[in-house]
């Protein structure tokens, strides 16, 4: 039945025969790719394997970039990058209710929506902060926030734990995992690191030569934890559609 369902449900992003290039270089070359709506995705792939640009692409963020194909997505989205984005020179709430207008859909005004974005990411109190007064974890939660008040369908991650040290890190793991839990937005988030993208992710897609090498489904319960002994059958699946060899090396493309 499930199945069933979401196989009637128009999907959050539909993309189907995506290139993308800068001047001659192909980054995508012909992406076929659906995202249900409240689906969890994590997107892995070598340094230059086009993540990025595959994320820009879907928040239509590119314009020096060539290509065709056909890219479907809510127009509710919301990008958070490594860096929190905030603007240094106005308050953290401030920062949070940029471009934030009317009445959301349970008719909360914007500043009533920005408190409480920032209740739900731990930041109750510091809504008249200035930016440089918190931490790097605190500055990530402050952009979640931000992204939180558009009510977005899709939330596009882009290594938004990539500069953090590794304890902050799993807090935010807990942190976004539980948003997600209670908003369900279709969430694509880009990383480096395998074991976030298993234990946060639904569903994890390997990007390689412009294609998708592996679309790997996680099934396990969550809570996940990276104590469990289940993630080492994804892991090696993962590291082997990343060309990573059993002693650690990387195969050569
Ligand atoms: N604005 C641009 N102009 C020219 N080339 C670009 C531009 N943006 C990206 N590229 C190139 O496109 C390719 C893919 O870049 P992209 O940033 O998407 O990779 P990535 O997988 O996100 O890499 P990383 O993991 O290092 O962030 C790279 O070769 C990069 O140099």
């Amino acid at each position: 039945m499930a199945a069933l369902v979401e196989h009637l449900t128009p999907p959050a992003v539909h993309i189907s025969g995506l290139t993308r290039g800068f001047g001659e270089r192909v980054v995508l070359d012909g992406i076929d790719l659906d995202i249900p709506p409240g689906q969890f995705v994590a997107l892995l792939g070598h340094s230059g394997s086009g993540k990025s640009t595959l994320l820009r692409a879907i928040a239509d963020l590119d314009h020096d970039v060539t290509g065709t194909g056909e890219l479907q997505a809510p127009e509710r989205l919301s990008v958070v990058f490594q860096d929190s984005r905030l603007l240094p020179w106005r308050r953290v709430l401030d920062n949070v209710l940029l471009g934030a207008r009317g009445k959301d859909s349970q008719g909360k005004d914007p500043a009533e929506r920005g408190r409480g974005a920032l209740a739900e990411v731990g930041l109750a109190g510091r809504e008249r902060a200035w930016p440089s007064q918190l931490s790097g974890g605190e500055q990530q939660r402050a952009a979640l926030a931000r992204s939180l008040v558009w009510e977005p369908e899709l939330l596009l991650a882009d290594e938004p734990f990539g500069a953090l040290d590794a304890l902050t890190r799993l807090k935010m793991h807990t942190l976004l995992r539980e948003l997600w839990e209670r908003h369900r937005p279709s969430v694509l988030l880009v990383t480096h690191d395998v074991d976030e993208a298993i234990v946060l992710a639904d569903r994890v897609l390997v990007l390689d030569q412009g294609r998708f090498g592996l679309d790997l489904t996680i099934d396990l319960p969550h809570p996940r934890s990276y104590r469990d002994p289940h993630l080492g059958e994804y892991r090696e699946q993962l590291l082997a559609a990343l060309g990573v060899e059993e002693d650690g090396g990387v195969k050569e493309a």
